[in-house]
């Protein structure tokens, strides 16, 4: 039994704790910790029916479930592995599990290069690309361009609270690319030198609204004033079925000691009499943006301006909802 009350392995249990505490991140990781942590619970389940296998499975699927709200690519996970759960015993069942997650974690592996050579025709020699937090899909574009031989320069915003966009430098800079770090309030100052705006997303609703980092919106409005195409790179895992049907994403708030540390609120409230409950801080980790203020969105099945890939879902999941990431509940 976990601290969450499921019966699961313990390793899967680390993942769930590793997701929360965003030691694991990035929607598309996630996604694939997630599956590679189903695979586990398969290889290590003690269940001797059936039964007891598919219940086992199910409860780890609910204790990653329940990490993060956000990015839509860890339920997707989730309901892709279970979705090809098959088989009259124990040995078929765990056989088809690890089948299946391979596959999938194989797929979203070739989902985002294709996506970053898609990326990657957007760009030209001398672009110089403004990024906001870290997302490997966005990566995957300027990693494919770089390998083409475009020259690109980078802007990076450095993506408070949690400074993501220091990864995004750390990673451009491997492949050479140069890096320009800004404070996030920089921005409007620096899209006048930047060429493009390029961020990922955690869930992208069927009305072209895209959910990413805090800050992705005013950074998108921002771009829009000054003419700067946005781009949003974003694999169709990120795809949320069930905004088709009119449901919103929901934005996960995190802990205000990430913006407002033990220290810095000392600080503020040296010389308060007294527990100072008149200060809080807000922590919402993530926004959405308008798809009027987006020009496209790419995939690996090509780019789309942000209104028409409600079609893109409709070809995917189908009226009922059922592929690629087909449903499944994820509780038993
Ligand atoms: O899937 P990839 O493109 O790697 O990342 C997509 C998005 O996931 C991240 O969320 P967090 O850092 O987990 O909160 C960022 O918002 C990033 O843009």
């Amino acid at each position: 039994m976990d601290d969450r009350g499921h019966d699961v392995a313990p390793a899967v249990e680390t993942t769930a704790d590793e997701i929360a505490a965003m030691e694991i991140r990035g929607a598309a990781t996630i996604a694939d910790a997630a599956a590679e942590a189903l695979a586990i619970q398969a290889e290590r389940s003690d269940a001797d029916r059936p039964d007891a296998f598919e219940r086992q499975l199910r409860a780890a699927a609910k204790t990653l479930y329940e990490t993060r709200p956000t990015a839509v690519s860890l339920p997707n996970a989730l309901r892709y592995v279970l979705a090809g759960m098959d088989g009259e015993t124990v040995a078929e069942l765990r056989a088809s599990i690890v089948d299946r997650a391979e596959e999938f974690r194989r797929d979203l592996d070739r989902a985002q290069s294709k996506l970053g050579s898609v990326g990657a025709n957007r760009l030209r020699d001398g672009d110089v690309v403004m990024t906001h937090c870290h997302s490997t899909d966005a990566l995957a574009c300027l990693e494919a361009a770089v390998e083409d031989g475009i020259e690109i320069e980078a802007i990076v915003k450095e993506t408070r609270p949690r400074l993501q966009g220091h990864i995004t430098a750390g990673q451009l800079r491997e492949w050479g690319v140069p890096v320009t770090v800004i404070v996030d309030g920089a921005a409007r100052r620096y899209l006048d030198r930047a060429d493009h705006v390029l961020v990922g997303a955690d869930s992208i609703a069927a009305d072209g609204s895209v959910i990413n980092k805090i800050g992705t919106s005013g950074l998108a409005v921002l771009a829009r004033e000054r003419g700067v195409p946005v781009t949003v790179a974003a694999q169709t895992i990120k795809l949320h079925p069930d905004t088709m049907t009119g449901h919103t994403v929901e934005i996960e708030r995190r802990d205000e000691r990430e913006v407002l540390d033990e220290e810095a609120r000392a600080a503020i409230t040296d010389g308060v009499d007294g527990t100072d409950d008149g200060l809080t801080a807000e922590n919402p980790a993530f926004d959405v943006t308008p798809p009027r203020y987006v020009d496209a969105i790419v995939t690996e099945h090509g780019q789309f301006p942000p209104e028409t890939i409600v079609t893109l879902m409709r070809e995917l999941f189908g009226e009922t909802v059922d592929e690629p990431w087909e449903r499944s509940e994820i509780t038993g």
